[in-house]
């Protein structure tokens, strides 16, 4: 079971590394590794697991933040109609974007950052992902709002990126260009 102690902080070199492609089909052990990622966010949502395992709450977790440096995400979130979103995937690709921006009214935090980093992440407002899903299928999602700003920070994870890498030093709370605030 992932706990805290697995997910590693800031300053850890796993998050400002690249993470290597999965080769597919996946192994038994990457399956499982997926699996686990999950698991967490599950766990995570549930206010009494949460409680006795001291977790976190999240709705994303890449694979780098928990020392593994391959290309895996999941992701457990309800999007803004309250519809339920549960992806388990390897190799998540952006393969098209708006040019439109967004990005979440209350910024954004992370599971490897154990504080607080104030400002808006402007983020592309749609996007398009190629990925495979957890038995190694192809999937092409398109995707906006809340799950389009989730997917895009798990992307980054894998490319050693931090949300506030994005945050504009000058004036954090800028009204990005071109963006729609996502609440
Ligand atoms: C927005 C939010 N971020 C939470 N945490 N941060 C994370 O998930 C980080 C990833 C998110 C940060 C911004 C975009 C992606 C983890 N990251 O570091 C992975 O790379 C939440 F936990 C949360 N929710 C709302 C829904 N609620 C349902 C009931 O259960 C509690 C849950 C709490 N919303
Ligand atoms: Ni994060």
């Amino acid at each position: 079971m992932i706990t805290m102690e697995d997910i590693v902080r800031e300053g850890h070199p796993a998050l400002r590394e690249p993470a290597s492609e999965v080769p597919l089909p996946p192994s038994a052990e990457d399956n499982d590794t997926l699996k686990q990622m999950l698991d967490y966010l599950q766990n995570s949502q549930d206010p009494e697991l949460a409680e006795k395992y001291g977790l976190r709450p999240g709705i994303g977790l890449a694979a780098p933040q928990i020392n593994v440096k391959k290309r895996m995400i999941a992701i457990h979130t309800m999007d803004e109609q309250g519809k339920q979103h549960t992806y388990a995937l390897y190799n998540p690709k952006i393969i098209s974007h708006s040019v439109e921006k967004s990005y979440l009214t209350s910024g954004e935090g992370c599971l490897s950052v154990d504080r607080s980093v104030p400002g808006f992440v402007p983020r592309n407002a749609r996007i398009r992902v190629k990925a495979a899903d957890i038995d190694g299928n192809p999937v092409e999602l398109r995707l906006k709002g809340l799950l389009s700003i989730v997917f895009q920070h798990e992307i980054d994870h894998l490319n050693g990126v931090m949300f506030y890498d994005h945050i504009n030093e000058e004036e954090p709370f800028a009204q990005p260009e071109q963006a729609t605030p996502v609440e």
